[in-house]
């Protein structure tokens, strides 16, 4: 698989990234972060004081307020760098897209003839031609043809994938390009409303909004902010009464060392990072809510054939059951499957050919063919003589067979039983009342499933198998694949109706599907992935697609969820943790001249009070630039249960976050000192 996808931070994005970290000044701008934004403030009356000393009586201070100045400037810039940094590869990405987006002509079906428009002028609805080496004008379904089509300028992925009419891959993306034949498309999108419309302001993050968790954890950021800024500012009525000289921008630099400013700097960074792995990944999630709700999931939804299973379920064996002969019961599911365009019916011819077995093709002429649908199970083919040919799931075609009169071949039942215990998926073969076989129907579970479930069971996810099968074959896969539960012969309907019954015990639940039956459950899931190749239903229902079409990456996702939940937790838990470490530097160190006995608390025993404070607020800026790697990339994910998790993050994030600044400290003092 080869992908175009730009997965580095170039020079490009570094360099406007350090341009965005000054335009991000805007105090506007600023407002949004309140934490930032208080540094901001404290900035500016540093500032003030700095540029006229005399107003302020600061005459002495000169040297120590420049500096306290310039490094709260940093800190403010660091926090802008590291978000615009996050944004920089959604913004790269939606440049290269948006040059996908040209205008292009497009052969629109006006009665019967063609009249050329342009792409900008199509509305829903609207019936275009494109031929071999055109490009898709707008997003819509095939109605007529076949072609084959490079979808890497969506998807980044080179093979060309094939896009026919009907069915679940007749969905078409505007910007994409027919590389052989000719299909008709139903235009399915307005202007401004396309797949490529909604990719791109996505990767921009146009339409980025705070999540609910991102807003909770705001709030307390905001809290903790206003309650340190009572206390500081309490400090200076306290000091005056003791007879204690306290400077502003020492109370400022207090201040600024005590809120949460290395989570209130990178929160926002955390986010976007983490929507743009999932970018990266080749899934689009539609919110970073979606994104979060997959690190919540309790519960996993997946079919099993294409998902837990490779899906190209191939006639290997044709059974026959009571009196019948082999040669029959293969004729005859040749015939049921003539015009049947499912993988299964095509393979049911192959294996005619390679077993070199010869049925009259001609008695379908004229026929009515019989789709195969999930909910009757069945597909064949009602004969031009009032013959009706049927194959399909085993209990379907038997009940088919009863109410018409026809018996149960006493073997079938042994015969199917054999197929399921295997793991295949048997067919049985009818004519009107009479049962002559089965076809054998094989499918692999695709390798390393059971270690992935394995993984989410330790994750503490709860995995369930839908499958239209019988309940024997989806047994031995479950079994074989090691998922918790399954449900055979399910229905479309019935994959929502599990969704809702998980929901209602308060659980999160996690679905993939492609077609337009899955899009009710796709809606109602918490996460639903639909597949690109998919149904323009299926895609719209759901809050993420897959542009390689991979169903069991929701496995990946909800990892990737999961790692952005940790990765702002542990943050937080540092970042609180820090704050600590930079009180017992500062507060000494304020006190110390007037009250001697503080000197006990001087545990870190900095060289001088002016220094000590300025290592503090140092390490209190660059530590933001520091852990810019990890808030971009995420906090290494083991899968393990929640509350192992929370202890392991409590001792590394928690106590780390209380020594790390100590010796951080005591080192940049050991510098400062020589200069103050
Ligand atoms: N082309 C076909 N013709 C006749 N019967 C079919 C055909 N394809 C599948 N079936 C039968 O219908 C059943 C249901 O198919 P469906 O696609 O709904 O579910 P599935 O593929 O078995 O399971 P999953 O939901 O895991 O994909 C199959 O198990 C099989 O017995
Ligand atoms: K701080
Ligand atoms: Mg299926």
């Amino acid at each position: 698989m080869k992908k175009t996808r730009q997965s580095m931070l170039t020079p490009s994005i570094v360099r406007s990234a350090i341009k965005d970290s000054f335009v991000k000044l805007n105090p506007l701008t600023m407002m949004k972060n309140p934490v930032m934004f208080v540094v901001e403030i404290g900035t500016l009356i540093v500032l003030l004081m700095t540029v006229f000393p005399g107003y302020f009586h600061t005459e002495d201070d000169i040297g120590f307020n420049i500096t306290v100045f310039l490094i709260l400037l940093l800190t403010v810039l660091f926090a802008n760098f590291a978000e615009a940094l996050a944004e920089g590869r959604g913004k790269a990405q939606a440049d290269s897209l948006k040059k996908t987006k040209k205008d292009i002509t497009a052969n629109k079906m006006v009665g019967n003839g063609i009249k050329l428009v342009s792409s900008a002028e199509l509305r829903k609805g609207d019936i275009v031609v494109v031929a071999q080496g055109e490009m898709i004008p707008g997003d819509g379904e095939v109605i007529s043809g076949l072609a084959s089509v490079d979808e890497s300028a969506i998807t980044g992925e080179s093979a060309p994938v094939i896009k026919e009419a009907g069915g679940d891959f007749s969905s078409v993306t505007g910007g994409t390009r027919v590389v052989s034949d000719r299909i008709v498309v139903r235009i399915a999108a307005d202007p401004g409303e396309s797949f490529l419309d909604r990719m791109i302001s996505l990767v921009e993050g146009a339409k980025r909004q705070k999540t609910p968790n991102e807003l909770a954890l705001s709030t307390l950021l905001t809290s903790l902010t206003i309650i340190f800024l009572i206390v500081v500012v309490t400090l200076a009525p306290m000091a005056d009464y003791l007879d204690i000289e306290l400077q502003i921008p020492v109370l400022i630099a207090l201040l600024v060392c005590l809120i949460p400013t290395t989570i209130g700097g990178l929160l926002s960074a955390i986010g976007i990072a983490g929507m743009d792995r999932v970018t990266q990944f080749n899934v689009l999630a539609m919110s970073g809510k979606a994104v979060e709700a997959a690190g919540d999931i309790n519960t996993m939804i997946l079919d099993k054939t294409g998902t837990i299973t490779f899906g190209n379920r191939m006639a290997s064996e044709f059974v026959a059951v009571g009196k019948e002969s082999l040669r029959d019961t293969a004729g005859w599911a040749a015939v049921g499957s003539l015009r049947d365009e499912t993988p299964e019916g095509r393979s049911v011819l192959e294996l005619m050919k390679k077993q070199l077995l010869r049925y009259d093709e001609s008695l379908a002429e004229g026929g009515e063919f019989i789709e195969f649908k999930a909910e009757t199970r069945m597909s064949g083919i009602d004969l031009p003589d009032g013959r009706k040919v049927r194959k399909g799931a085993v209990d379907a075609v038997k009940k088919w067979v009863i109410a018409q009169g026809g018996e149960v071949p006493a073997d079938l039942d042994a015969a199917s039983d054999r197929i399921a215990r295997e793991g295949g998926t048997p067919l049985a073969v009818a004519v009107d009342s009479r049962i002559y076989g089965l076809i054998y129907l094989k499918d692999t579970v695709k390798p390393g499933m059971s270690e992935r479930f394995e993984q989410l069971r330790r994750m503490g996810i709860k995995t369930i198998m839908c499958t239209g099968d019988n309940p024997l074959t989806a047994a031995t896969i479950a079994r074989e694949a090691g998922v918790d539960d399954f449900i055979a012969e399910s229905k479309p309907e019935d994959k929502i109706a599990v969704i809702r019954r998980e929901q209602a015990e308060g659980k999160l639940v996690a679905m993939t599907g492609d077609g337009t039956n899955d899009a009710p459950a796709l809606a109602q899931a918490d996460v639903g992935l639909a597949m690109n190749s998919g149904t323009v239903a299926a895609k719209e229902a759901a809050n993420m697609v897959d542009l390689d079409s991979d169903p069991s990456k929701i496995i990946e996702v909800v990892a990737i969820g999961k790692q952005l939940l940790m990765t702002r937790g542990a943050l937080t838990t540092f970042s609180i943790a820090n704050d600590i470490a930079k009180y017992f530097a500062i507060i000494p160190a304020m006190f110390i001249l007037a009250i001697p006995e503080m000197n006990a608390l001087n545990v870190m025993g900095l060289g001088s009070p002016q220094s000590a404070i300025l290592s503090a607020l140092i390490f209190n800026a660059i530590i933001i630039p520091l852990l810019i790697p990890l808030a971009m990339k995420g906090v290494a994910y083991k899968p393990m249960s929640a509350s192992r998790l929370l202890g392991r993050n409590l001792v590394v994030y928690g106590l780390g976050g209380v020594i790390v600044p100590f010796i951080g400290i005591k080192l940049i003092d050991l510098f400062v000192h020589l200069w103050v």
